[in-house]
């Protein structure tokens, strides 16, 4: 498996972990019904692209969701890889419940091995989300850590809004800090920083950082960007330089939240790759295998591929093939 940063001179390059979230925050936004096998064809093909980190779907109500129903038989379609790590996003105990049955029907073959959480850094954004304040949700997730870290589930969290939010204007990062600290505090290993509505540069990304990190260790963080404002390369790179080592990313910048109006997918899986080529990072993934899994789901749900890498390497395919 080619990796996307080719070695230099420079020696060692610092790794970089890609958690792809195109199955479960690219897909929840889509419009059209998607059949399970098109999402398992999906996993499959992030998976043998190279795609370490696949969030799968997630156990969320379908009256909220209704796009993520069916992740159960998602799950236990698709081909799990080994050395590759599923996660789904639950929002509460019912769907811990649900990932416990399922663990517990498929003792050998476990089908998930991580949970993730989430929450936002504003009362509006979390009762928009999940029909709570950012207090109660806390409380609530609190039971479901324990309980899947008792069962032996590492569990990831999401902050949402960590720069704007789209009810209730420019975040107090501050509040940010606090939350996720929090998150840290109650048993996730990671939390995943959330500009959902991709309002954020390179400069408030610095900031809301600075502010964060002076109550949490910069290897618990992870960056999630998405790419409204065209700056989700632009805000990775500015989270590696401030120390995270692990970028969300979604292949072909599918998706979008429910709940952040006009808010595009999260940046894509191929620019990110793209932008660490030859750099200081590696990341694990091969592009341009990458390029053939945007434009396969991008193709099979009817819509433009986002990623601009992925249509760049297209045009430079078409060139090559015509000078044949
Ligand atoms: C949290 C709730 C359930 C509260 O929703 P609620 O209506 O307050 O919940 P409830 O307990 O009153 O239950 C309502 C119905 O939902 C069912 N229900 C309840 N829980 C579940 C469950 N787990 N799985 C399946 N069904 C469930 C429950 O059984 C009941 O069914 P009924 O009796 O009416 O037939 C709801 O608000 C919800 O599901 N919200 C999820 C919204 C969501 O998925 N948003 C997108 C993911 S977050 C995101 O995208 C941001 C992120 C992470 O990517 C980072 C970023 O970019 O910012």
């Amino acid at each position: 498996m080619r990796n996307c940063a080719y070695s230099t001179a420079a020696g060692e390059r610092i790794p970089v972990r890609i958690v792809e979230v195109g199955p479960r925050d690219g897909l929840q936004n889509e419009k059209t019904v998607i059949p399970p096998e098109v999402k398992v064809g999906l996993i499959d093909r992030l998976g043998r692209a190279g795609s370490r980190v696949i969030e799968a779907g997630s156990f969320v109500s379908p009256k909220w969701v209704p796009q993520m129903a069916g992740t159960a038989e998602v799950v236990t379609s698709m081909d799990k890889l080994p050395g590759t790590t599923y996660q789904v996003l639950v929002p509460n105990e019912k769907g811990l419940e649900s990932v416990l049955s399922l663990l517990a029907a498929h003792p050998d073959k476990p089908p998930i091995d991580e949970i993730a959480v989430f929450t936002a850094a504003t009362d509006a954004f979390s009762i928009a989300n999940t029909n709570v304040t950012v207090a109660d949700s806390l409380k609530r997730l609190a039971r479901v850590v324990q309980s899947a870290l008792d069962k032996g589930i590492r569990v990831r969290g999401y902050v949402s809004v960590v720069i704007t939010c789209p009810y209730s204007g420019k975040v107090d990062y501050k509040r940010v800090r606090d939350v996720t600290k929090e998150l840290l505090d109650m048993g996730c290993y990671e939390v995943s920083l959330g500009d959902t509505t991709g309002t954020g540069n390179p400069t408030s990304v610095r900031e809301m950082l600075s502010v964060v990190l002076e109550a949490n260790p910069v290897e618990r963080l992870a960056g999630h960007f998405h790419d409204t404002f065209g700056m989700g390369v632009a805000n990775s790179m500015a989270a590696l330089s401030a120390g995270i080592r692990t970028l969300d990313c979604s292949i072909g910048g599918l998706g979008g939240c429910p709940y952040s109006p006009g808010a595009t997918g999260n940046v894509a899986t191929e620019d990110v790759l793209y932008a660490l080529q030859d750099s200081a990072y590696s990341a694990p993934g091969d592009l341009e295998a990458l390029v053939d899994v945007g434009f396969w789901i991008s193709e099979r749900l009817g819509r433009d591929n986002s990623s601009r890498v992925a249509k760049a390497v297209r045009a430079r395919r078409e060139r090559e093939k015509a000078k044949l």
